[in-house]
């Protein structure tokens, strides 16, 4: 199962260490979707292109665009800027929906209470992270990671750095977690 936790608060070590708490500090899936409003899908990595599942899930969400990024450094052009820039705080203006088919990284998201939330994704991890959260990403000791991104229309990459609390996607984002994500996940 996927697994999440409360980050410790050392930003000096190395963003690509697990940073858990002392003691650490689980969090559900089911707690993080109520808290933060991302979404978790598990499929079968070895199936999905057949099994009819991620189809199911694409037209249901609707989910016309569809590429692959491969972050490793020999891969991902202009590396070390674009894993700055995956790391700096940031939100967009579209939900951020990535499976992961190889490798692992991380992803962190601003909880309720401002407090980090790093979620580990491996092969077969499906994750959503809502329009308007502020999150970055991260590769882990591995270096590697390969991800299907799927998007909703053209897509849009554009990160704003935080600050970006006027924008209306914070406003509406913030506004959800108020009211609670009530609407059912799937
Ligand atoms: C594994 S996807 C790379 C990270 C990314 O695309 C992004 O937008 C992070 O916020
Ligand atoms: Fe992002």
């Amino acid at each position: 199962m996927v697994k999440a936790w409360y980050m410790d608060d050392d930003s000096a070590s190395d963003q690509r260490l697990e940073h858990h708490r002392n003691p650490p500090e689980y969090i559900s899936i089911e707690e993080l979707y109520k808290k933060t409003g991302v979404e978790y899908f598990k499929l079968n990595v070895d199936t999905y292109a057949t099994d009819g599942v991620l189809q199911a899930l694409k037209e249901k969400r609707g989910y016309t665009y569809e590429d692959e990024i491969v972050c490793s450094k020999e891969c991902l052009p202009n590396y070390e800027e674009k894993i700055k820039s995956f790391y700096t705080e940031h939100l967009h203006t579209d939900e951020e929906i990535r499976f992961v088919v190889e490798g692992s990284g991380y992803f962190d998201v601003r909880d309720d209470a401002e407090r980090w939330i790093r979620i580990a994704v491996y092969p077969g991890d499906m994750i959503v992270i809502p329009s308007g959260i502020y999150h970055r990403f991260t590769l882990d000791t591995n270096n590697y990671i390969r991800a299907k991104r799927f998007f909703i229309g053209e897509p849009v990459w554009k990160p704003y750095d935080r600050p970006a609390d006027d924008m209306d996607c914070r406003k509406q984002y913030i506004e959800k977690q108020r009211r609670g994500f009530l609407v059912t996940a799937s």
